[in-house]
């Protein structure tokens, strides 16, 4: 039985939200800021798949977690939700709180912006609770005062992510079948940006616009990198083994690695090749996790 279940209060109390998986199609990395954070474009789209997060609003903020991520998750304290509510509040005088109930499915560490999209699922479920408008300032504010990601999940679709992760533009997408899969091997985001070693105050690139259209936004994405990914491979080498699991799967259109890894995806036409291809790596490599999904 979950904690939310022991508390006294009916279904209409309970809110909930999903809070998708997020993966970067491409990341570009333009530089690096005189404070040390890197300066992105990246195309940063969201998964079929993902955790859950409800809320029972109230006075008291507390939090329980479920589900099979949540063993690896440290003190509750330090927990993206709590830190993006206590953000909000800090923002929002006479903010109404609550307890929330998160079941953990993503892998923790492994790129997908699991975390982030936890903390976004908490703003929105407060912002929900509170009545504020989705374009509430604060809620920006917020999101960003939790971490890089946390705005673009708080967007929550299709978008072009720039600056530090500040900036977000809307983008029409096409729609993807794809496999996510993460080898078990947590990556620290902090590490991986720490072994470009890119001096303070450096530029290095433009961003460069994608394309409308699903063939040429396909080609265009082919051409692009993830820079990340040299760094994550140093650190995580099992991500040449992931790579060429995908590449050998029936129909995959495109291979690469999400974030700061080392979750890898393909994409396929359809969720039906994503499917048959998820069951084809799952069967080779039973101890990674494996999600065949839609992207979009
Ligand atoms: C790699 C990405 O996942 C791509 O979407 C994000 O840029 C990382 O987002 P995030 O995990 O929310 O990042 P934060 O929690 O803000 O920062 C984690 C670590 O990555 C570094 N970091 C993060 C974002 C950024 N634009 N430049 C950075 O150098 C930070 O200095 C910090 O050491
Ligand atoms: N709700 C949460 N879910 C996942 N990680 C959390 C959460 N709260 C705190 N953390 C901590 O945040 C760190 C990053 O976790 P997360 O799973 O978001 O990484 P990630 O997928 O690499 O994110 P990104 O793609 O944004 O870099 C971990 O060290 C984890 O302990």
């Amino acid at each position: 039985m979950s904690a939310t279940s022991l508390l006294p209060h009916t279904d209409s109390d309970v809110l909930s939200e999903r809070a998708p998986a997020k993966v970067n199609l491409t990341l570009r990395v333009l530089g690096r800021r005189e404070d040390g954070y890197h300066q992105l474009s990246s195309i940063v789209a969201f998964a079929g798949t993902g955790d859950r997060l409800s809320l029972i609003p109230g006075e008291e903020l507390s939090l329980t977690l479920d589900g099979p991520g949540a063993g690896v998750l440290g003190g509750e304290d330090d927990n993206l939700v709590l830190r993006a509510a206590r953000a909000l509040a800090a923002r929002v005088p006479g903010l109404k709180l609550g307890h929330f109930h998160l079941i953990k499915r993503l892998p923790v560490a492994a790129g997908l912006g699991g975390g982030s999209s936890d903390a976004a699922a908490a703003l929105r479920l407060l912002a929900r609770a509170n009545g504020l408008a989705a374009d509430d300032p604060r809620l920006h504010e917020a999101a960003l005062a939790t971490g890089s990601d946390v705005p673009a999940c708080l967007h929550g679709r299709a978008c072009l992510m720039e600056g530090r992760g500040e900036h977000i533009t809307p983008l029409a997408l096409p729609r993807f079948g794809a496999v996510l899969v993460n080898p078990r091997v947590p990556v620290s985001t902090a590490e991986v940006f720490r072994l470009l070693a890119i001096p303070p105050g450096t530029r290095r690139g433009e961003a460069v616009a994608p394309p409308s259209g699903r063939g040429a936004i396909l080609d265009w994405l082919r051409t692009e990198p993830n820079d990340l990914e040299p760094p994550a491979r140093a650190l995580a080498p099992v991500l040449g083994e992931v790579e060429a699991a995908l590449e050998a799967t029936p129909g995959a259109l495109l291979v690469r690695m999400s974030g700061s890894g080392a979750t890898m995806f393909a994409l396929y036409a359809d969720c039906r090749a994503a499917a048959r291809a998820a069951k084809m790596v799952a069967a080779a490599h039973p101890q990674w996790w494996v999600k065949s999904t839609v992207l979009g």
